[in-house]
């Protein structure tokens, strides 16, 4: 296996543009929730618990671990409660999981979960495929949660999914996903998250829905973006949110990923490219590239197939 430092690279090269661009970016690793939730192999929870300390041990700090979903729908996380329960927590590591409602809250609580993220749709269609109601609905759903949540000083991030157009409505319109994304906030979420489930954003739609959420009072320091790879526009989606001053950005070790209810959804953009980016443009991360492309390829084997990362492949001949 190749390693970085083999291959005499700069790990710091300066930004060739003259742009403000974040010095530090936090990396929200999906690989174990959104990279696993679609697959059809099972993942045996032992996997999973050492796939997640892997990822801790290559620097990364905030580790998205299950979801306390119906076991009906998403069956690949049912065993989310044996997953926590014998997790190892290194210090300064998070471990947020994702949660539709109050069922889901009390199993996160009874399971000693501080971290959670709900998660809504902008579009009415991948509402009710997903979450079994529509748009104002979800709301109700999340209202108690999120209350709940933060009275018990829990941290809560809000999802916001189909950002820039879904299978069945087409292209979003950013004013009305950026009054959705307002009204998750509104809700008492700390951060929002930016989903493009499907993987169709390109940089201009990044810039205008960016513009339509700073309308809406919506500061770059609430704001993550989570680019699907579909069309192999995530990176160049991410460092135009970087250059309007974003600073938090999800991805999946490896590439993984994928929504069981959105069947054009594919891999979310690998964190082993994300990271070869940062890397590039001298913006900190606290990321082992080397001890990340391991464990993607040690993933990669338990699946069966190589991953999606065009680093992992150059770095560790794929799997
Ligand atoms: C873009 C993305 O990647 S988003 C993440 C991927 N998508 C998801 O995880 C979607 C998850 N969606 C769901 O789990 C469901 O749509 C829900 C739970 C939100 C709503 O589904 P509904 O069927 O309307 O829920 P409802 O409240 O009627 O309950 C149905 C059953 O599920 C159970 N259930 C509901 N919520 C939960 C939960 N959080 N945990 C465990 N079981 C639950 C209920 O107990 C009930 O069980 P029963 O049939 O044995 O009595
Ligand atoms: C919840 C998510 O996983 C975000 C998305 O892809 O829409």
């Amino acid at each position: 296996m190749t390693s970085v430092r083999a291959l005499g690279l700069p790990q710091h090269s300066p930004a060739v543009e003259d742009v403000e661009l974040p010095a530090r970016v936090t990396i929200w690793e999906v690989g174990a929730r959104d990279g696993l939730q679609n697959e059809s192999t099972v993942i045996g929870v032992d996997v999973k618990r050492e796939f997640l300390r892997r990822l801790a041990a290559a620097g990364l700090t905030v580790l998205e671990a299950t979801s306390f979903v119906s076991p009906r729908w998403v069956p690949q996380l049912a065993d989310a409660a044996e997953l926590l329960a014998d997790l190892p927590r290194p210090p300064g590591v998070r471990h947020p999981v994702l949660v539709p409602n109050e069922r889901g809250l009390d199993r996160a609580v009874e399971a000693g979960v501080r971290d959670i993220a709900i998660f809504a749709s902008a579009t009415e269609s991948f509402a009710r495929r997903n979450l079994n109601r529509g748009m104002d609905e979800q709301y109700a759903m999340f209202e108690p949660v999120v209350r709940r949540a933060r009275e018990a000083g829990m941290r809560v991030r809000g999802y916001l999914s189909m950002c820039f157009g879904d299978p069945w409505e087409g292209p979003a319109d950013p004013a009305s996903v950026a009054a959705a994304g307002r009204r998750l906030l509104d809700l008492g979420c700390e951060e929002l998250s930016l989903g493009d489930t499907i993987g169709v954003a390109t940089p201009g739609q990044v810039q205008a829905l960016l513009r339509s959420l700073a309308a809406n009072g919506v500061s770059t320091g609430q704001i993550a973006v989570h680019f699907h790879d579909t069309y192999g526009q995530a990176l160049s989606n991410t460092y135009t949110a970087l250059r309007a001053g974003v600073s938090t950005v999800d991805s999946s070790a490896g590439g993984l990923g994928g929504c069981p209810f959105a069947k054009s959804a594919t891999g979310n953009l690998a964190t082993e490219d994300l990271v070869w980016m940062l890397d590039g443009l001298g913006i900190e991360h606290g990321v082992d590239l080397d001890a990340l492309v391991h464990t993607s390829v040690w993933m990669a084997e338990h699946l069966g197939r190589p991953s999606a990362s065009r680093v992992v492949n150059a770095l560790g001949g794929g799997a």
